[in-house]
């Protein structure tokens, strides 16, 4: 049996925001529900490059869908991309494999498509400033998905390099900053997207009401976020068994786990009102 390749281009012509972040809620909502079956990854550490293969299967009866994700994760790459990733789907009657596509595409969007879920779930109607941390691949995706849902009137970047902050704000019309500090202080939406083991967001620094989308340090022993703010904002994630096993923003400070994104989705938690909450994303 030929295994039909899926190439980034065929996907990148059929791929939108629009519905890209409806499907994606469907299968938060899912998961969550128990639908589908979707085990904490296996991560095989590479260490002399402080990298990481990520082997991700997943099954969706509902869906016919049976499918790992291997995905790499370089942090050091400097001519290629930092996340490799390929798809593998199998027929879930037979268990032989059909498909193999490109994974780069997909984890890009995907990934943003649910901050934007999130970001849509608790930031009320009309949110104006957005600030986003970092300057690589997410922090376009998530510029793109959030843009596709909100108009917002200001857009602020930062990264550790200047120089990639004002790239970025240049090609997003933000305007760019040099102080993280600075970038998030009147921002109602906040995305951190940065390859940093430590903290780059503090708690002091956030307006109280914010949404946060806290899609990097995805290792145990890795914080992007400030422990005094992971223990003050009302925290979501996409998996809470992944959370407590991956996330060391979680695991190292402590911070209760309020909901998974599916669970607020399917009405079995509610919503806050008018608190700061995080979404710390881990990926699938
Ligand atoms: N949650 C998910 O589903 C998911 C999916 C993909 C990627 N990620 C994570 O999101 C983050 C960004 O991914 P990407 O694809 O944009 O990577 P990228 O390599 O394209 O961009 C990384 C950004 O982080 C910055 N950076 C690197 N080291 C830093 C440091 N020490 N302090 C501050 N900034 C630093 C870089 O300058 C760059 O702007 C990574 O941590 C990645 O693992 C999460
Ligand atoms: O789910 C993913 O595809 C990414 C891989 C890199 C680490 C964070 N999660």
């Amino acid at each position: 049996m030929a295994l039909t390749w899926i190439s980034r281009e065929e996907i990148k012509n059929v791929l939108t925001y629009e519905r890209l972040i409806p499907e994606m809620e469907t299968a938060l909502a899912q998961f969550s529900n128990g639908s589908v079956v979707q085990p904490v990854r296996t991560i095989v550490p590479v260490s002399k490059v402080n990298g990481f293969l990520g082997v991700m299967p997943a099954y969706s009866q509902e869906q016919g869908a049976l499918a790992t994700k291997l995905v790499t994760f370089f942090p050091n790459n400097k001519d290629v991309p930092t996340h490799n990733a390929i798809i593998v789907m199998f027929n879930p009657d037979s268990g032989v494999p059909e498909l193999l596509m490109d994974g780069d595409v997909i984890t890009t969007m995907r990934t943003a498509a649910v901050s934007a879920v999130a970001t849509k779930l608790f930031c009320g109607d009309d949110p104006q400033v957005l600030a986003i941390l970092g300057s690589g691949v997410q922090a376009r995706s998530h510029f793109h998905a959030l843009t596709s849902l909100f108009s917002f009137k200001k857009i602020n970047v930062w990264s550790k390099t200047l120089s990639n902050a004002q790239k970025l704000a240049d090609e997003i019309n933000g305007t760019a900053y040099d102080s993280a500090e600075m970038a998030v202080r009147d921002a109602d939406v906040i995305v951190t997207v940065t390859s940093s083991s430590v903290p780059v967001l503090k708690k002091d620094w956030v307006k109280p009401g914010a949404h946060i989308n806290a899609v990097g340090a995805c290792r145990p022993d890795w914080q992007e976020i400030d422990p005094a703010l992971m223990t003050s904002a009302v925290v979501f994630v996409d998996s809470r068994t992944a959370a407590c096993q991956e996330s060391g923003d979680v695991i190292l400070s402590g911070a209760e786990v309020y909901a998974e994104l599916g669970e607020v989705i399917n009405n079995v938690k509610d919503k806050p009102k008018g608190e700061t909450t995080l979404f710390k994303s881990l990926g699938r």
